[in-house]
């Protein structure tokens, strides 16, 4: 189930806001709710996921993994429970699987299909059929996947796996969380060992979750740095009872709304702080950021914490772009804020960025412009230079371009509680595939603040 792509487009102002002020808790983490999705799905018995995030992305999972024969079901809110087909089991889906706007559910289901007997056809939105997914087909194919690709490597795709598949030794030529868990998850249905390289790290979670799950895992780490990654394949995996932490990349909407509206103090609880994840909060607080940390702890194998986010003076940064990785999805966020530091913010090795669900680069550059911001784009990055400290004039005549990405309404969103007219932005429907809940949480603290 995924947006109604037919549904008109739903614009909004969003206006300047008094202080930020009380207690939030953001949804599941969506790149470790699709994970326990699959994994749970090839185990053999029932799991269960509390705190799952019931986005329109993980629910195209949730669809995708029941069209290929595990038992998924809704039992609660957040509360799921999966009874899985176990590995080399999974089914011929009848019919194509839509992938919506999610590259995350289509390029790990396609490691999945990949070493199973089966055939499966990808379909998804505007937004999905202009990434590329050439990336995973290059590994898949190695392994001995069959794979018609649309023209450039993208969908519609058709893949048929391979039974059985060859076992690979694979260096990632570009740092992503997707392509390393793509083939991982093709090796579980592989006989012997499948090794992915990883020079950069990214994401671990896919590692964790395998391990969690019983699956035969190592990861040894070189002296540059570099993760060799070891599966054994054509282990059974053990069910689970999966507690999915909350999601940064959904917070640092709030973070960054809370640091740059003044007069705010906020907690948002129960947020996921995995190394890999949470550059984001490292780099703002390089920038003065209020940002700490209470009541650490691990939930469902990954480290948490309570947020607590007051108004800071922002300076602007050059940011390291060794952290790029383990913050990708939160630059778009971080440009709001630099938007408003004093001083000037260069960000550079971000080539990623243009192709996620938009040109990200692009697309920031020219909504932050139109709002009143300075921004020079380069060919890898933004270079902002902020107000220190004034609102951003807003945008008045023509609404910010979001081309069906959620992260670039969300952060407008947020840029239009610091600007002096608001910010009004063509479609919030693309916020529902990672954050159904935003705009009610946004108006929760914002009316906390009118109470
Ligand atoms: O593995 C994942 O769950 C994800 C990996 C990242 O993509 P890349 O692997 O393309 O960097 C990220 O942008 C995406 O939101 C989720
Ligand atoms: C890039 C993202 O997701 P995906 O690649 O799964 O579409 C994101 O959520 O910012």
């Amino acid at each position: 189930m995924t947006a109604d792509p037919t549904s008109p487009m739903r614009p909004r102002r969003f206006q300047a806001s008094g202080p930020l002020r009380g207690r939030i808790r953001v949804p599941g983490d969506k790149s470790i709710s699709h994970r326990a999705i699959m994994l749970s799905s090839l185990a053999v018995g029932e799991s269960r996921i509390s705190g799952l995030l019931e986005g329109e992305d993980v629910l195209a999972t949730a669809a995708a993994m029941r069209a290929m024969g595990a038992h998924v079901e809704r039992v609660g809110t957040g509360d799921w429970m999966v009874n899985g087909v176990g590995v080399g089991a999974l089914l011929q889906p009848e019919t194509a699987l839509d992938m919506g706007n999610s590259g995350t559910s289509t390029r790990l289901l396609m490691g999945l299909v990949a070493s199973h007997p089966i055939q499966a056809t990808f379909t998804g939105d505007a937004s999905l059929s202009k990434r590329p997914m050439g990336r995973v087909i290059e590994p898949l194919s190695q392994m001995g996947a069959d794979i018609a690709a649309s023209a450039g490597g993208r969908l519609p795709l058709i893949l048929r796996g391979a039974s059985p598949a060859v076992p690979i030794q694979y260096r990632l030529p570009v740092a992503s969380a997707q392509v390393k868990s793509a083939v991982l998850l093709a090796g579980l249905n592989t006989p012997g060992q499948t090794t992915v390289i990883e020079p950069v790290p990214t994401r671990d979670h896919s590692e964790r979750m395998l391990k969690g799950f019983g699956a035969d895992l190592m990861v040894d780490v070189d002296p540059n740095g570099t993760r060799v990654i070891t599966l054994s394949g054509q282990a059974e995996l053990k069910p689970q009872t999966i507690d999915v932490p909350g999601d940064p990349s959904s917070a640092a909407f709030f973070v960054v709304a809370a640091l740059i509206v003044e007069g705010s103090d906020v907690i948002i609880e129960n947020v996921g702080l995995n190394p890999t994840r949470s550059a984001l909060f490292d780099v703002l607080r390089q920038m003065g950021g209020s940002i700490d940390e209470i009541d650490r702890r691990e939930v469902g194998g990954e480290p948490v914490a309570d947020l607590r986010v007051r108004h800071s003076t922002l300076r602007g940064i050059e940011v390291d772009p060794a952290v790029a990785p383990s913050m990708i999805d939160e630059f778009p966020a971080l440009f709001v804020a630099a938007s408003v530091a004093q001083g000037r913010t260069v960000t550079t090795g971000l080539d990623e960025l243009r192709v996620k669900e938009s040109d990200r680069l692009a697309a920031m550059a020219s909504a932050l412009t139109l709002a009143g911001a300075r921004i020079e784009e380069r060919e890898d990055g933004l270079i902002i230079d902020g107000t220190g400290g004034a609102p951003l004039s807003g945008n008045s005549r023509e609404p910010i371009v979001t081309h069906l990405d959620h992260r670039i309404a969300m952060s407008m969103a947020i840029a239009g509680m610091a600007s002096s007219q608001g910010i009004e932005i063509d479609d919030t429907r693309p916020i529902a595939t990672s954050f159904p809940t935003f705009e009610s949480l946004l108006d929760t603290l914002a009316d906390e603040v009118a109470a």
